[in-house]
């Protein structure tokens, strides 16, 4: 379902539990652990980052959405023949009821993935079955020359927030997860290595090195051709694993893919 109406206030919600969705479409998972898994996403609007190659430009840099109700789109991931939902955005926790959504889908017994960047922990009772954690590398960051929209105005707001290492730490310990990180090339590497180091500091649990992904960054099949084999050598080198991009491979930059 294509949701694309700009509201004029994007801070008016309706009365009750809602959020505010860019779309809802059935795909396959084309990331992570779970990648060609048939699922419903859904994705919120609005987030606390700006990365300067957010593939969801619409819920971040312009913000896009109508406000569903939680029974609006429980029926919509109803109607689709999946077992599977994945929650993403924008970043869906910057919204209190992504929580509330949370649970009561895992009420009606679906697995749930959340795809977060990571730097806003839900409350502690909060189900899900696979936290997809993508934190932000410097490399992400919109300075001037990579700003999409302005004049690198978000870059010192960006970068301020982009890493908190309890928060991951805390994802590490609550729930089954992943760490997705968006490789552009080999220099992201040495912060790779030490945000995972401190994250095995920070957690009471083991972080294998299985559940450290590595993602070429592209939003479109022509970036990742220059990416992907890059990447990939990377995991080999490093002993992380590789994760494609399935639906950019499959889809190229299509809408609800
Ligand atoms: C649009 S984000 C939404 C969830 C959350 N805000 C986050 O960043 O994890 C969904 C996933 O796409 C990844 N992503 C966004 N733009 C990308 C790009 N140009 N290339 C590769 N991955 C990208 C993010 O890192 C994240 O794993
Ligand atoms: N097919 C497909 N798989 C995905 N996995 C994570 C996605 C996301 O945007 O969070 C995504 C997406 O946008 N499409
Ligand atoms: S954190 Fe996620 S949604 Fe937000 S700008 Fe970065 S990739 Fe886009
Ligand atoms: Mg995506």
């Amino acid at each position: 379902m294509p949701v694309t109406s700009t509201v004029e206030r994007p801070d008016s919600a309706p009365e009750g539990d809602a959020l505010p969705v860019n779309e809802v479409f059935v795909s396959l998972q084309g990331e992570g652990t779970l990648a060609g898994v048939p699922s419903v996403f859904v994705r919120t609007s609005g987030c606390n980052l700006r990365c300067w190659f957010c593939d969801s430009y619409h819920t971040s840099w312009e913000p896009t959405h109508a406000w569903l109700t939680l029974d609006d789109i429980v029926e919509e991931v109803q109607s689709y023949d999946a077992d599977h939902v994945v929650l993403t955005g924008g970043e869906p926790f910057v919204h209190e009821s992504s929580q509330d959504l949370l649970r009561r889908l895992d009420a009606l017994g679906y697995h749930t993935t959340v795809e977060t960047n990571g730097t806003i922990v839900p409350d502690a009772e909060t189900p899900i079955d696979l936290a997809s954690v993508s934190p932000k590398l410097a490399s992400s960051t919109p300075t001037v020359e990579r700003d999409p929209k302005g004049e690198g105005e978000w870059a010192e707001r960006h970068e301020e927030r982009r890493v908190d290492v309890d928060a991951l730490a805390t994802f590490a310990e609550r729930y089954d997860r992943q760490f997705k990180f968006v490789v552009t090339g080999r220099e992201d590497m040495a912060e790779i290595e030490s945000l995972v180091a401190e994250i095995r500091a920070a957690a009471d649990v083991e972080v294998p090195d299985t559940d450290v992904l590595l993602m070429p960054e592209g939003q479109t099949r022509d970036r990742l051709a220059e990416t992907r084999t890059v990447v990939a050598d990377l995991a080999v080198e490093y002993g992380y694993r590789y994760t494609p991009r399935l639906h950019v491979d499959l889809w190229n930059d299509a809408p609800e893919t």
